[in-house]
């Protein structure tokens, strides 16, 4: 099954105000065709409002929705060539699970015969079958959503529209259908627009992130290249956690950067600066940040600050600690469980390290620190920061 050529999702300088208020703020993006594309952000920052704009539930304000090149923003949402998937499933409760999946294809007048085949591929395709008798309340939170999945797709819509599809799943399982999602889009070939504020799920399944603040795109990009090199200040701390330290820029050679960092020097790579001049914040990620006891020589190439361990985390397969910098800034560090010797005991003398390639470089606004006084935005899902 594959989605008919020249659908790519178009959205044109799209914006929605609710009264005075700007929910989504002149948002231009291009989904490509048969992409798994994820909006991800903190809650109220516009994504659930932009995928309602697509299904046809919200009308833009101003701008356009483009799918195959045809403006749809002023259509019904039954004239669109869209589903949705709810985070509720939105299952009929008195319909079985067959007929819950054929509801679409009865209302288009397909034959009794067509929808039994299409039905059974889709349940297999859910890995559902045999199922089709039951009841959704006979059915796990995880099968229900399957069931909900498979009705939206049997259609054939140009675009799945997910809006927090796992939100009312248990950790594991919401891993479990994070693969079996991945799975079943990378089979039907349907582009699906996912909405979504957990960072590791977008990060997990789709091939573009867009990272959404206050009704913007702040950055768009492949997981990989937007995780290791972000270009702001928020994507840095949104996806993931980040190490910013405030800095100067103090002179270039080459592709080095030199940096002052608390009145210590460091090296950075210009190729991965966002900001090479001026205020900057210095990041590295705590995964790449190493930890030796004070005085150990560092290796060849690599830049170090000596820290005290303030606090430790445990969290089975790593342990985060926490540092602190003779200029009174905190650091993170992710150690490995597997790596021998026990934890860092409070008050450690270490000197943090890691290699300049493995750091970023963003830039600061004025009197943006980010210790007494970055500010995050306050509705970062917990576990973000
Ligand atoms: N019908 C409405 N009337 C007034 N304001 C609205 C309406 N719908 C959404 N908003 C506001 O628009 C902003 C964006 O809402 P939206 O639901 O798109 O955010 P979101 O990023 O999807 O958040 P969440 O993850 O919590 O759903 C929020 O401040 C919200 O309160």
């Amino acid at each position: 099954m594959t989605s008919s050529p020249s659908t790519e999702l178009h959205l044109a300088n799209v914006t929605k105000k609710f009264a005075a208020f700007t929910a989504v703020d002149d948002l231009t993006l291009t989904v490509p065709q048969g992409s798994f594309f994820a909006l991800l952000g903190p809650s109220g920052c516009g994504k659930t409002t932009t995928l309602r704009m697509v299904a046809g539930l919200e009308e833009p304000t101003s701008g356009k929705v483009l799918l195959g090149g045809v403006d749809i923003a002023h259509k019904r949402p039954y004239q669109r060539p869209v589903n949705t998937v709810f985070q509720s499933y939105a299952l009929f409760p008195h319909l079985n699970i067959f007929d819950n999946v054929a509801f679409g294809l009865r209302r288009r007048g397909v034959k009794s015969r067509d929808i039994r085949t299409q039905v059974g591929e889709m349940l297999d395709l859910v890995q559902l079958a045999g199922l089709g008798a039951r009841r959704p309340a006979q059915l796990s939170g995880g099968q229900q959503q399957r069931v909900a999945l498979a009705r939206a797709l049997i259609n054939r819509p140009q675009v799945l529209l997910l809006d927090e599809p796992l939100g009312a799943l248990d950790l594991k399982l919401r891993r479990q259908m994070q693969i079996e999602l991945k799975r079943i889009q990378t089979e039907v070939g349907i582009t699906f627009l996912h909405v979504t504020h957990d960072q590791e799920e977008a990060m997990w399944m789709a091939d573009t992130v867009a990272v959404m603040n206050a009704g913007r795109i702040e950055q768009l990009g492949a997981p990989a290249d937007m995780y290791e090199f972000p270009a702001t200040a928020y994507v840095a701390n949104f996806l993931g956690q980040s190490n910013l330290l405030s800095a100067t820029v103090t002179g270039r050679a080459g592709d080095d950067l030199t940096l002052d960092v608390g009145g210590t020097r460091f090296a950075a790579p210009a190729s991965r600066a966002r900001s090479a001049q001026g205020n900057v914040f210095l990041g590295v990620r705590p995964e790449k940040v190493q930890l030796a006891p004070a005085g150990t020589a560092l290796p060849d190439g690599h830049v170090g600050i000596d820290s005290v361990v303030t606090d430790t985390c445990y969290a089975g397969v790593s342990t985060e600690y926490l540092l602190r910098t003779p200029w009174g800034q905190q650091l993170s560090a992710f150690s490995a469980n597997a790596q021998a010797g026990g934890p860092l005991a409070p008050n450690t003398p270490v000197v943090a390290f890691w290699h300049p390639s493995h750091s970023f470089v963003l830039h600061r606004a004025p009197g943006n620190q980010p210790t007494d006084g970055y500010e995050l935005p306050d509705n970062l899902p917990a576990g973000t920061r």
